[in-house]
């Protein structure tokens, strides 16, 4: 064989090799920087060739598909080696070979918490979920995500906009801490004030919007929607959806919602590849649209004007407590998470809490009758916000139904960034670069920390007693159950926690009380609610179905 026919595979096969290792040690990540590496520089290495082959067409066939041959052998390689610094943690090929596989798996079943909870089932508690990823629920990990935690990993990387960061997409704690002062005050018990009167009213409409359609067939997921949607519209921008009461979507805000978090979820997971998905048609276009309808709300909203001090509000710092005003756009963004955050996520903590309490109609009684004692009917609905909070019964049933079902599945993200030399804990030592991840779900139905009747809805676990009465009959004893409050984080934890934890219970309280003060409410279709749980789907946020039911008026 000649120097020159030599030459043909050595030339592409060093630059592959070359490129990778750029990639390994820099990590760039923007278009220009993958343009040149994977397109101009095999294309520079055609012309050295050229004369070995028969045409040009034949040349650039042979010379891309042997440089990307060996950048991809390369990758995968070294990704499945011992060298690799996961090598020793636990996974599945597919995930250590790439992380589109989860990707891959949001995309197309939205099974991400069943697939988690099952490796974890599989390989322990720690287990290796991506190349550079690990999916942790070994109860020291909680730390991570604590006040000396982790800053967030890539996955936060595609809720940013061009024109800046939403609050839930920040990376730099430093960052993250001074736009999160605004969000304190909006949340602080004098502005909670306000917003239970919001809760009051909203929760009046809801009521109202039921008792229009008692003895006909409603879907309880879609009208938890429409409050989760209107609360969070009165009280981030006192605006008005209407959803209550015209008893649809006319704008089609919730359909929208969900379609942008479908794309928002398989993209996270592979976020750098946002950059090239703009110019593939017909993929991430609906979180475009939703950004697009947050600033228009806060055009109407500052044309409005408003003499309640609602979240935008606090947001625009219209106290003057900053030394530099807030950027109306960023406001916008947040503004636009907070109807995301806080609308879907209540709607669907609320509808589990009512699927879990209408299979059991036992704890319905029980819950009931405590609502019953503690709030008297007579005069229209008592909304006692305190003494909800301190409702035994009550609470027990909103944690255990978000222990089984937190409304954000999986996949809080933190990352080991470069520089930092890597972040022992416990037993283990994670290097740079490495991502952690906690996955709620699989977290909540680990049978170290919750036990006995660990997939079981069964909200006594949450009630300080000596002994416990089994739905089975049977009784045990206190020092037999086991319920690690520690690793309970349906809102999250540390400094990123849920910004609207408080008035979240606070609103699910309320809902809870009034529906239950008002109605008799059945079942209307059990096959859909059969069904329920097979069609959940993990989309960051909870993609639900329908949950049939019957109102009639308590008598
Ligand atoms: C049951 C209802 C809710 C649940 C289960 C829930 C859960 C969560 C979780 C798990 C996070 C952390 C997400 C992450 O780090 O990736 C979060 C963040 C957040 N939530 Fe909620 N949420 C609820 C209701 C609300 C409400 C009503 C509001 C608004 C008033 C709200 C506003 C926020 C905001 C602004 C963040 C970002 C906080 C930050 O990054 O500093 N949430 N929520």
């Amino acid at each position: 064989m000649s120097q020159g026919l030599l030459a043909l595979p050595a030339l592409p096969v060093a630059a592959g090799a070359a490129v990778y290792l750029i990639y390994k040690r820099y990590e760039p990540s923007s278009p220009a920087s993958a343009l040149f590496l994977l397109c101009i520089v095999p294309a520079i290495l055609i012309a050295g060739v050229r004369e070995h082959y028969s045409s040009l067409l034949a040349a650039s066939f042979g010379v891309y598909a042997i440089f990307w041959a060996t950048l991809a052998a390369f990758i995968v390689a070294y990704r499945l080696s011992p060298f690799h610094p996961l090598a020793g943690y636990p996974g599945p090929l597919l995930c250590r070979v790439s992380k589109g596989w989860l990707a891959y798996i949001v995309g197309r079943s939205g099974k991400t918490h069943l697939y988690i909870r099952d490796l974890h089932l599989r390989y322990g508690d720690v287990v290796r979920i991506g190349p550079n990823e690990l999916s942790v629920t070994a109860r020291e990990f909680t730390e991570a995500i604590g006040p000396k935690g982790l800053p967030k990993g890539p996955y936060y990387e595609t809720r940013n906009h061009k024109a800046g960061t939403s609050l839930n997409a920040i990376r730099d704690s430093a960052l993250h801490a001074v736009r999160r002062r605004p969000w304190a005050r909006g949340m602080n018990s004098a502005s909670m004030k306000y917003y239970e009167e919001l809760v009051r009213e909203t929760v009046g409409d809801l009521v109202d919007g039921l008792k229009q359609r008692k003895h006909q067939r409603v879907d309880f997921s879609e009208w938890m929607t429409y409050f989760g949607f209107d609360f969070m519209g009165h009280m981030a921008f006192t605006h008005d959806y209407g959803l209550l009461k015209n008893g649809f979507d006319q704008d089609g805000l919730t359909p929208l919602v969900e379609l942008a978090m479908r794309d928002v979820a398989w993209t996270s997971h592979v976020s750098w590849a946002v950059e090239y998905l703009k110019w593939v048609p017909n993929t991430n276009r609906y979180w475009p649209q939703i950004k697009a309808l947050g600033v228009k709300t806060v055009k109407a909203r500052v044309a409005r004007g408003s003499t309640h001090h609602d979240l935008f509000y606090h947001l625009m710092d219209e106290e003057g407590h900053e030394k530099i005003k807030p950027d109306p756009t960023l406001v916008a963004i947040d503004g636009q998470l907070a109807i995301i955050a806080g609308g879907d996520t209540t709607a669907t903590a609320l509808s589990q809490l009512f699927y879990f309490l209408l299979r059991h109609p036992e704890y319905l009684e029980r819950l009931r009758k405590e609502v019953d004692e503690a709030l008297p009917q007579g005069e229209g609905l008592r909304l006692d916000i305190s003494k909800q909070a301190s409702m035994p019964f009550l609470n027990a049933c909103i944690n255990e139904a978000l222990r089984l079902y937190p409304p954000v599945l999986s996949s809080l993200q933190r990352r080991v960034e470069p520089g930092t030399g890597g972040y022992a804990i416990g037993t283990h030592f994670i290097p740079e670069q490495t991502q952690v991840s906690f996955h709620a779900y699989t977290i909540h139905r680990d049978a170290q920390y919750f036990s006995p009747l660990t997939d079981t809805f069964w909200p006594d676990r949450w009630l300080s007693q000596d002994a416990y009465l089994l739905p089975s009959g049977d009784t045990i004893a206190a020092a037999d159950v086991v319920t690690t409050r520690e690793v309970f984080f349906p809102f999250s934890q540390g400094p990123t926690v849920c910004a609207g934890k408080t008035l979240a219970l606070t609103e699910i309280r309320s809902v809870t009380c009034a529906l239950l003060q008002t109605f008799d409410i059945k079942i209307a279709d059990e096959a859909a609610f059969d069904a329920w749980e097979g069609v959940i789907e993990e989309m960051f946020t909870t993609r639900r179905s329908k949950l049939p039911v019957q109102l009639t008026l308590r008598s």
